[in-house]
């Protein structure tokens, strides 16, 4: 099984000096902590870290200690312009023996490993694609370009989606193959027609966006170590 961590994005809501990914919170990088989780999932083979093509050498300097002697193998890539991008070439960089792969983005770093081993159990289970997903507590509307409400969907049946979101091999490759504009890899799974399970996700896997967010993940990690 192979994981490909997108960390290639520059973080411009987050607004550091540095691209998000190479933030750092409670004194280790928000890579780091990504693939802690990455590297204490079993099963796990290959590992595809992908970058802005200028920190390439940096980030290998630092993720190669962290897999061990036993541990999966570990690639370190340059990312692309768009999230859709930069997981084609994670992909690319596969080795071809992988045939199941999940999709994890950096700047979900505190991901806890339950959630990785319910997607993995999902795609065990015969799913084409299985993404973790916590319910929705807001009220959702749907506006028109003027902001008018024009549907009220039924919270019931909505999910927010996280990462890694797992699929098998060639289910996702075909899909990037036909790219189109999405934000999240299941999207492009489902827009072939092949299904996609939603598993339990976790408040813990929240996605660093915006200042206010490294704050809530530097809370996080204070309740976790106390
Ligand atoms: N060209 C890109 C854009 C995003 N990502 C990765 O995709 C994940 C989700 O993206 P997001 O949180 O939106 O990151 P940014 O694009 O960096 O944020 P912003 O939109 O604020 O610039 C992150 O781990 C990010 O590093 C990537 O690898 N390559
Ligand atoms: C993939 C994702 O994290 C699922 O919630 C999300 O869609 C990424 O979106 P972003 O706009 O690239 O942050």
């Amino acid at each position: 099984m192979g994981v490909v961590v997108v960390a290639a994005g520059s973080g411009t809501r987050l607004g550091a000096e540095r691209p998000k990914a190479f933030v750092e919170l409670s004194g280790m990088t928000l890579l780091e902590h990504a693939l802690r989780g990455v590297v204490a999932t079993a099963g796990v083979d290959e590992v595809i870290v992908v970058v802005p093509a200028d920190l390439v050498a940096g980030a290998e300097a630092v993720a190669a200690p962290m897999t061990g002697p036993t541990g999966p193998t570990l690639q370190v890539v340059p990312g692309g312009a768009e999230r859709t991008d930069s997981v084609a070439a994670g992909l690319a960089a596969l080795s071809g023996a992988v045939r199941i792969v999940l999709v994890h983005d950096a700047a979900r770093c505190l991901t806890p490993v339950v959630v990785f081993e319910r997607v993995l159990e999902a795609l065990d289970g015969g799913a084409a694609g299985a993404v973790p997903g916590v319910p929705v507590v807001d009220t959702i509307k749907v506006i028109d370009g003027e902001g008018l409400v024009t549907g009220t969907p039924s919270r019931d049946s909505l999910r927010a989606v996280q990462t890694p979101q797992g699929f098998r091999r060639e289910v996702l490759e075909q899909a990037h193959a036909c790219a189109v504009a999405a934000t999240d890899d299941a999207a492009l799974v489902e827009a072939l027609g092949h299904p996609v399970l939603v598993v339990e996700g976790d408040h813990r896997s929240l996605k660093i966006t915006t200042p206010e967010d490294l704050e809530r993940a530097e809370r996080l990690l204070r309740l976790t170590a106390g």
